[in-house]
């Protein structure tokens, strides 16, 4: 446990706020992400674009550091749990107030602000802060309401336990799949744009989205699943046949309506717990720039 606003371990409210809004920063310019916004445009969606993303990730700033400041002075238990939920809703009325109504980051407010928790109240390195995390997410939120989310929707529908069953386990997409993707593909010389580019195609091969399933059905996530992970047996976006493939799923992601949006908030949760200032300086640079 920490004062609010003191450094833990170097770490401030107001640092790791700022490390969380990079993140989404660092997620929503990566291009190209099929079917996702970037920095060509809105993918699949006609209601978003990076503008919007990028505005939309600012606007969750102060409540990243809301979330930092109580975690920091709380004990893990139910009243954290509820005061989280309470940020955690508020925030998601802010983004929609910026979005004009458009969910761009709900999933990722859940993941991050979560994980901005668990750094906060101390985690020592990211599996700590991802097991913290589950901790918060299994606690009873009485006051969370009973809404009609499309996440429920998939659970009634599929079964499928979508971000909140992520989260209870401990994030194991973003531990097991994107961070040693992340670091393979760096240990491995790749560029740090295809670093990302190639741990949100693991992810993706892997996930079950609920946004995906949401639009899209088993089938959908079946062809998201099976072209994600042909552009990697291809050698990934870094080679000339996996960017072919990577064409090939876009075009076709974009045609169904397809958005693997949750695997786009994991890339986010990822690059969170790689940019954290864990004690010593491994994060890849900053990828603020356009390559199509
Ligand atoms: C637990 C909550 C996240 C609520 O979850 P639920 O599943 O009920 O709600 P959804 O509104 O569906 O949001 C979940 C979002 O999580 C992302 N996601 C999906 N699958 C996974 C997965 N397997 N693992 C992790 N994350 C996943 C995904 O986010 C992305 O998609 C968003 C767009 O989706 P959608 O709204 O369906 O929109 P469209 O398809 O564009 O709609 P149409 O245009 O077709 O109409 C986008 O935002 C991405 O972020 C899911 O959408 C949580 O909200 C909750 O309980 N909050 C309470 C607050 C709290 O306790 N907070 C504490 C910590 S801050
Ligand atoms: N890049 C992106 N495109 C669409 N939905 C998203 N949700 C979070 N990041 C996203």
């Amino acid at each position: 446990m920490i004062a609010a606003g003191l450094p833990a371990g170097g770490r401030t409210s107001d640092g790791i706020a700022d490390v969380a809004v990079r993140a989404l920063r660092g997620e929503a310019w990566l291009t190209p992400k099929p079917g996702l916004v970037d920095c060509r445009g809105g993918g699949s969606h006609d209601d978003m674009d990076l503008p919007l993303l990028l505005a939309s990730a600012e606007s969750l700033r102060s409540t990243f550091r809301r979330i930092a400041e109580v975690a920091g002075r709380s004990a893990v238990g139910v009243s954290l749990r509820e005061e989280l939920g309470r940020l955690g809703r508020a925030g998601d009325r802010a983004m929609l107030r910026v979005t004009g109504g458009v969910n761009t980051h709900r999933g990722a407010l859940w993941a991050v602000g979560l994980l901005v928790a668990a750094v906060a109240g101390g985690a020592g390195d990211e599996r700590e802060a991802a097991r913290a995390a589950a901790r918060l997410a299994v606690l009873p939120d009485l006051r969370i309401p009973v809404g009609d989310s499309h996440g429920r929707q998939v659970w009634l529908r599929y079964g499928v336990a979508g971000a909140r069953g992520e989260a209870e386990a401990a994030f194991p997409h973003v531990i097991e799949v994107a961070l040693p993707r992340l670091r393979r593909a760096r240990a491995d010389g790749l560029g740090e744009a295809v670093a990302r580019v190639d741990a949100l195609l693991e992810v993706m091969s892997l996930l079950a989205d609920t946004c995906v399933l949401h639009r899209g059905g088993h089938e959908g996530l079946r062809a998201v699943r099976r072209g994600a992970g042909r552009v990697l047996a291809e050698g990934g976006s870094g080679t000339g046949s996996g960017l072919a493939a990577l064409a090939e799923l876009d075009e076709l992601l974009r045609r169904r309506r397809l958005s693997p949006g949750g695997s786009a908030d994991l890339l986010a949760a990822a690059l969170f717990l790689d940019m954290v200032p864990w004690g010593s300086p491994r994060a890849g640079p900053e990828v603020f720039a356009c390559r199509r």
